[in-house]
């Protein structure tokens, strides 16, 4: 399986039920409905008991930058196996080049600020991320569960703005589609997100980052 992201892109367009987000800016992808509720629930289960607070790379001293809580979700349970296979199927990466799966919960008043996925080239923490596996290609988000308030990621580059909402997939390729004689395009600082802050409620979703190499933990 390739890693070129045009072919990434190219896939999603073709995948039925794939909205194509329109803007020129950006690789951008959404799909309503594609987790079962089942699926979603049993996720929502093992992200409350494995959670841990959140963590940031190239900290800059903002210690409310990321309030929302993080969970490890292992390779080896049957649900994780499930959305796993989704996503392999879905967009054909290699599931090598996938970091562990991790889950976010936000209750309220908890938000991650603006950022991006990819680690900054020249930041701080670059080499200590990216050193084995590279950088971050494409992120895979899936909304677990409906909020009542609140949550929405917010693309202040692409002027879109993305309602949580049970099992819809929002995904994008965090590089610039690759120039004619390239393989990978550069880091898309239009890529730039805000999981804003939830109002009532709380918030679940899985993300799924995966890497130009291999995975090397
Ligand atoms: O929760 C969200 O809406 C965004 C999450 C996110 O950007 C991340 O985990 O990197
Ligand atoms: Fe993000």
């Amino acid at each position: 399986m390739s890693m070129m992201s045009d072919s990434v892109a190219a896939r999603l367009a073709a995948t039925k039920a794939m909205q194509r987000v329109p803007t020129a800016k950006a690789e951008i992808f959404q799909q309503r409905g594609f987790v079962a509720k089942p699926l979603a629930e049993a996720l929502i289960a093992l992200i409350d008991a494995g959670r841990r607070p959140s963590t940031i790379a190239d900290d800059n001293g903002d210690a409310a930058f990321r309030t929302s809580e993080t969970c490890d979700l292992a390779a080896h349970l049957a649900e994780v196996q499930a959305i796993e296979a989704l996503l392999t199927t879905l967009s054909g990466i290699d599931p090598a080049y996938g970091e562990p799966l991790q889950g976010q919960r936000y209750a309220k008043g908890q938000e991650f600020k603006p950022h991006t996925d990819y680690f900054t080239p020249g930041g701080r923490d670059y080499d200590r991320y990216c050193a084995l596996s590279g950088n971050r290609t494409w992120t895979f988000m899936v909304y677990l569960n409906d909020v009542e308030a609140g949550g929405a990621t917010r693309f202040k580059a692409l002027d879109k703005t993305f309602q949580p909402e049970a099992g819809k997939l929002l995904c994008w390729n965090n590089r610039h589609a690759p120039a004619s004689g390239e393989t990978v395009g550069g880091v898309n600082p239009a890529t730039i997100h805000h999981g804003m802050k939830v109002r009532q409620g709380v918030k679940y979703v899985i993300t799924k980052w995966y890497r130009e190499r291999p995975w090397q933990g």
